[in-house]
């Protein structure tokens, strides 16, 4: 009998229903009740996985818009700067765009490194004002993130196992997006659900026959077999 295995988890696509916004309810139990820790990685804002973990039942430990924003549980690291993305987010403004959230903006409210763009709105300018402050433009497939090319999910997740103290060789991933590629290749077993992009598809050991939350439950039943 082996311990669970330490599990990185994405939010959007992987712990989600395919038919509506929203977590499936199924995968609270299981995330509350494993005996290894769970690291949270996701391209949403830090009060979204934080805030997650609080109402699931576990420590918070948060890898927050992908990457630029790291909580060990103990300490916050900021990875990014969020100005250029900000200069980036005012001039496609100014071009005449919105960034499509509404006036309130509680996508970006809290975000403290990138900025993130309705998927409505149109790509094309918004990657040729993001490449002139040296930055990039990564679609999750549920938001056009603007974002320093250096943070990651996967260095996030290093500082995270350093401090807890756990190894990332016997850790397991699920994610659905091109933002999970480098927790991919920080983990020792990465699975992508059936409804990840071509990144993902491409990065992960083991691509899952199932979609978004029946996907990872597969996972955490399948890790869990071999207790
Ligand atoms: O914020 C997004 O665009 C996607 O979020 P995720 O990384 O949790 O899937
Ligand atoms: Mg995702």
């Amino acid at each position: 009998m082996t311990a669970d295995p330490p599990l990185v988890l994405d939010i959007d696509g992987t712990l989600t229903r395919p038919d509506r916004w929203g977590i499936d309810p199924r995968v609270f139990d299981p995330i509350r009740d494993w005996e290894a820790p769970v690291v949270i990685a996701t391209g949403k804002a830090f009060p979204y996985p934080v805030a997650l973990c609080h109402f699931v039942g576990v420590p918070e430990l948060v890898v927050a818009e992908n990457g630029g924003v790291v909580y060990t549980g103990d300490d916050v690291f900021f990875t990014a700067d969020r100005e250029a993305a900000q200069a980036v987010a005012e001039r496609y403004r100014g071009a005449g765009y919105e960034l499509g959230w509404g006036e309130e903006d509680t996508v970006n409210r809290w975000r403290e490194t990138e900025v993130a763009i309705n998927l409505e709105q149109p790509i094309e300018p918004l990657r040729e004002i993001a490449a002139e402050y040296g930055l990039e433009v990564v679609d999750t497939g549920y938001a056009y993130h603007v974002k320093d090319t250096n943070p990651n999910k996967g260095d996030g997740v290093e500082t995270i196992a350093d401090h807890v103290g756990f190894d990332l060789e016997g850790a397991v991933a699920v994610g659905d997006s091109v933002n999970d590629v480098s927790t991919f290749e920080a983990v020792g077993r990465s699975f992508a659900v059936a409804n990840a992009d071509a990144a993902a598809t491409e990065a992960a050991d083991e691509v899952l026959e199932e979609v978004h939350a029946d996907g990872t439950l597969s996972v955490l039943e399948r890790v869990r077999e071999s207790r």
